[in-house]
């Protein structure tokens, strides 16, 4: 039960947002049917999704990561003001999600809103009304599209995170007197930010809910399906656009607008991961 009133929680200093993003090569087991590449490439377009949400949606955005390239890699995603809190004690995510907290508390912010890093449908407006709906209470969390998970857990002011994100985490949160962050509480559906997606059947609900462009660009919009993965050569360009190779010899169209994180200007012979629909590329990345 509420134990704060909304006139004190809302009294604080603004809104900061922690996520907690692990190496690349050890995301999404869930996804394993997906070839290695294009899981990765998805665990991280579906955080780019996550986080523009987030920076346009509270005052500041903090990334735990033990990932030395990650400014960079978010700079060229159009993030640069999300600050990279180094993982300083490799201990999991909650200890992760707590490294975030204390920056963040320690840079001024009253409230704290934890995020998982797989929300690729969210929307800022959904994202204003979890915050409006958790300003009621101390702590409170949105349990994910199941019920089991959690998507998104808000400490008010003075109010520790402790995070129990991870498996049965809905149940973790409400048995440590956070409150569910229903639908009736806050007084409409979010379904964007519930949807978490750990296998292809979720990708498969949040294309429907309306996925955030860097993950938009892995899906073939004719299906809703992801591209077939492909690794290609480029071959230059022809009829002033470029062309590719894929490993099977098999020659495809490579637009311009779309290779991902800014690339540009590529020379005959160089590799790329690609997604595919067809002959074209609907999606390239180093
Ligand atoms: N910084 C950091 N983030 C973590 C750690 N463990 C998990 N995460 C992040 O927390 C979120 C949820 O992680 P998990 O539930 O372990 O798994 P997942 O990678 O989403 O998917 P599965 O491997 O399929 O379980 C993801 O954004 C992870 O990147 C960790 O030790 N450190
Ligand atoms: C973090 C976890 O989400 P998942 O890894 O299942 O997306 C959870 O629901 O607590």
């Amino acid at each position: 039960m509420p134990t704060t009133s909304a006139s004190a929680l809302s009294a604080g200093g603004g809104v900061g947002a922690v996520v907690a993003l692990k190496a690349g090569e050890l995301v999404k087991s869930r996804l394993a049917p997906l070839p290695q590449p294009l899981r990765r490439r998805l665990a991280w377009t579906m955080a780019v999704d996550t986080l523009h949400a987030l920076v346009t949606s509270v005052e500041a955005v903090v990334v735990v990561s033990d990932q030395p390239a990650l400014a960079h890699r978010l700079a060229r995603a159009g993030l640069s003001s999300v600050v990279v809190v180094p993982e300083t004690r490799p201990a999991g995510m909650n200890d992760a999600l707590r490294q975030g907290a204390e920056r963040l508390r320690g840079d001024g912010l009253d409230r704290v809103l934890a995020c998982v890093g797989d929300l690729p449908a969210l929307r800022p407006t959904s994202v204003a009304v979890v915050l409006r709906g958790a300003v009621a209470y101390e702590r409170s969390y949105l349990p994910d599209a199941t019920g089991i998970g959690t998507s998104m857990l808000h400490a008010g002011a003075g109010v520790a995170l402790a995070p129990h994100f991870q498996g049965r985490s809905a149940a973790a949160h409400h048995s440590s007197s956070a409150v569910p962050l229903t639908d009736e509480r806050l007084a409409t559906a979010v379904p964007d930010a519930r949807r978490d997606v750990d296998t292809e059947v979720d990708l498969a609900d949040a294309v429907g809910l309306g996925l955030g462009p860097a993950t938009a660009a892995l899906v073939d919009d004719a299906t809703g399906r992801l591209g077939t993965y492909a690794a290609v050569t480029t071959v230059g360009r022809e009829d002033g656009a470029g062309r590719a190779v894929t490993s099977e010899g098999v020659r495809v169209d490579l637009p311009d607008d779309r290779l991902a994180d800014g690339l540009r200007a590529l020379r005959p012979g160089q590799r790329l991961h690609a997604v595919l629909t067809g002959t074209s590329v609907l999606s390239a990345w180093l």
